[in-house]
């Protein structure tokens, strides 16, 4: 798929772009009319013929063995769980109400039967965490999120802005969900801006009590997840109001987070001083009961502040270890990356089904054929190539990039060092929005390569669809988080470019920065051999070169502008362009990561299998993207013909190996469970559904 934005750097080069986009599609048109009679498909024949001459024999258990992640055990538990109780498994078809309380069921059975209790691995083993999300996730997405909400939202807030007496108080009941929760950011008039919420905590030092209050119908809490039916408390975020003896009478400390109860332990009745409704119905997710709260004067104790990063004493002095409001609302935010990392990994996790869907249905389904001889597989096409070979190499990309990304998170959660701190929040804001993106387009690009039968509901690309669809606004909008990125590059610029200390984290930026920046090599612009473009050092070579480029561009866009427009109106003014960066750092992070999975696995056969995806991903990614290329001279006509044809022949190559790459992902039938995708009769399974 290509990259959603072109460059804005110059319209020329917008223009190269398009022109690439153009020949692009062009070229991908040159392959065969396939309702024209089957004489007319040398082409794929020949091509076809030629890849499998020169098929790789893939050690398949070597590679499975190689992306198994080391928390495979408690994943095949909960499939094994989910499959041993058919009563616990989603319906296609399922009212609101029903899916709701389906959904509670689940995540009962999960906690309360299979024994899998997820909290303290929040804190302690994340890795594990976000691997029983994703399995949790691949039951039904609604019960990933619901668990998501009871554990890394509701219980990582208590644990993580909370201090030991709140630990002591809640753990158990929210591990083993006596103590269902919400966590309540959101509010009618702001999401993506935290800062600007609006409902208040008041200190009645009389009391020695907080008064959560609902200033306006703006501040309802919206969206709020558990709220509508299940949850007894809430975390909710307000500003925070403290007495004063000045003539203002109250000061405000900015937002802090709050346990407040809204529903009775014993009858679950809504408690006074709290209204809540129901979000109602939503395009998908609709196990989880999204919930508004509204509050009046509703009163908690003043050990109900989250007092990690601030805290009120009897007489309501304030205390905190950090100086500023600025300074504390970003710890307290910083707390929360756990979430965006879950969902970049969960999100990696559909990729995987819908592309084993998707490709095991294209391996199966054969239309058409040479003049009397069988059909071909739908995946002997050059456009269903096209369509999911780079996708199903992206898979891989992303699966090894969002592996170093909970390393690095798990790391994080030990040390609290501040530049991983600052790393981790950049790097999962990238993946998050990256790769949820592209899962998201990637889902209707699946569909529509199982023609029509992947449009029936039970091969599940609709549900995939409508409720992965949310991971691109939710737990950060995904703009919003590519903006954190380009700043934060640009922050690691100036700090190497203005003679500050050089505190760069990206190391391909702290080391050479200036070679990148030099003219390009007439020379290197035209080498077109095979083992030049497969040669990780200039695919990686062209991918920093691009986001050194983006960001020096955009630095001085951002200078210039700031002078007549101001700091925000300057920001808005380049924005497009931050976000082309933001985007190329990313996929210059992916693909450092592949490349060093591939260097790292031992098993030549795997390895191999590896190095094909790898290229492909690198190739793809610089074709989608060779209007800016070219328009700067660093590659040149005939070498982006040439990159241009080597990803269409990397295309056939891994589809090869398409059945050992995607069965590397070990997920059994009854994980997939789309019948079009099933490993032995597909058809016959697909007929029983539907009652023959
Ligand atoms: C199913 C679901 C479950 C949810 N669960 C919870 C929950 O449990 N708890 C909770 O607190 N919240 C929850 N949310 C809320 C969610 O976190 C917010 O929707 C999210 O933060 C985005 O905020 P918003 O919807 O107000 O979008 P907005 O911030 O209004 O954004 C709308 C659009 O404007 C664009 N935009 C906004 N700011 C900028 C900018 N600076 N630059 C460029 N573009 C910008 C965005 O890209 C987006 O396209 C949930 C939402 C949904 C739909």
């Amino acid at each position: 798929m290509e990259s959603r934005r072109s460059n804005p750097m110059t319209e020329e080069e917008s223009s190269g772009l398009i022109a690439a986009r153009r020949i692009k599609q062009l070229s991908s048109h040159i392959s065969p009319d396939v309702t024209a009679p089957s004489s007319s498909l040398p082409l794929v024949q020949t091509e076809v013929c030629s890849a499998r001459s020169k098929k790789l024999e893939v050690n398949g258990q070597a590679l499975s063995l190689y992306m198994k992640g080391k928390h495979m055990d408690i994943q095949e538990k909960i499939y094994e769980y989910f499959n041993s109780r058919p009563d616990l498994q989603t319906p296609i078809e399922i009212s609101k109400e029903d899916h709701r309380e389906l959904c509670m069921n689940q995540l009962r059975g999960l906690v309360r039967e299979a024994g899998i209790k997820p909290l303290r691995y929040v804190t302690e083993d994340p890795a594990k965490y976000f691997a029983i999300v994703e399995a949790v996730g691949s039951v039904d997405m609604s019960l990933g999120i619901k668990l998501g909400v009871q554990y890394s939202l509701w219980g990582g807030s208590v644990i993580n802005l909370g201090t030991k007496k709140h630990k002591d108080k809640y753990f158990d009941g929210i591990d083993n969900l006596e103590y269902t929760g919400c966590f309540a950011m959101t509010e009618l008039h702001h999401g993506s801006n935290v800062q600007g919420l609006q409902t208040t905590a008041t200190f009645d030092p009389l009391k020695d009590e907080f008064i959560i209050d609902t200033p306006h119908d703006g501040a309802i809490k919206w969206w709020i997840g558990n709220a509508a039916v299940h949850g007894k408390f809430a975390t909710v975020f307000a500003r925070l109001i403290l007495p004063t003896h000045d003539s203002k009478g109250v000061s405000d400390m900015g937002v802090h987070a709050f346990i407040v109860p809204i529903r009775d332990m014993k009858t679950h009745q809504t408690l006074p001083g709290v209204e809540i409704q129901d979000c109602g119905h939503k395009v998908g997710l609709n196990g989880v009961d999204n919930g508004a709260l509204r509050f009046r004067s509703m009163r908690i104790p003043r050990d109900n502040l989250l007092n990690r990063f601030g805290d009120v004493a009897r007489d309501g002095k304030y205390t905190s270890s950090l100086p500023t409001i600025n300074k504390r609302f970003a710890a307290t935010l910083g707390e929360l990356v756990g979430g965006r990392v879950g969902l970049a990994y969960a999100s990696v996790g559909v990729l995987k089904i819908s592309a084993t869907i998707a490709i095991r249905y294209s391996l199966l389904r054969q239309q058409f054929g040479p003049p009397k001889q069988p059909e071909v597989s739908i995946l002997d096409y050059q456009s269903q190539q096209h369509k999911l070979m780079p996708m199903l190499a992206s898979t891989y990309a992303y699966h090894f990039a969002t592996v170093y990304l909970v390393e690095k998170y798990s790391e994080m959660k030990k040390t609290h060092e501040e530049q991983l701190v600052a790393d981790v929040h950049a790097l999962s804001a990238g993946l998050k929005s990256y790769i949820t993106s592209y899962t998201a387009k990637a889902l209707s690009v699946c569909r529509e390569a199982c023609g029509g039968h992947g449009y029936a509901a039970v091969n599940r690309f609709g549900s995939l669809r409508n409720d992965h669809d949310i991971f691109q606004t939710f737990e950060g909008d995904n703009t919003v988080l590519l903006q954190q990125v380009a700043a934060d590059l640009l922050k690691q610029y100036k700090e190497k470019f203005q003679g500050g200390t050089l505190t760069v984290t990206w190391s391909y930026l702290r080391e050479s920065m200036n070679s990148y920046l030099s003219q390009p090599n007439p020379v290197t612009a035209r080498w077109e051999g095979e083992d030049h473009l497969r040669d990780p050092k200039f695919q990686l070579d062209a991918f920093r070169y691009r986001t050194s480029r983006l960001l020096q561009s955009v630095a001085m866009r951002l200078n210039k502008h700031t002078k007549t427009l101001g700091t925000f109106g300057a920001w808005n003014r380049c924005l497009n362009h931050l976000l082309t960066l933001a985007e190329s750092h990313i996929e210059t992070v992916i693909l450092a990561r592949f490349i060093d999975a591939v260097k790292n696995c031992s098993e030549p056969s795997a390895r191999a299998a590896l190095k094909l995806a790898c290229d492909l991903y690198a190739l793809d990614r610089i074709w989608n993207d060779i209007g800016t290329y070219r328009n700067v001279d660093y590659v040149a006509p005939n070498k982006a013909k040439a990159i241009h044809k080597l990803t269409e022949y990397l295309s056939f190559q891994v589809r090869t190996v398409a059945k050992e790459l995607v069965d590397a992902f070990e997920l059994p039938d009854h994980v997939t469970r789309a019948p079009i995708a099933m490993q032995s009769d597909a058809y016959a399974q697909y007929t029983q559904v539907v009652g023959f």
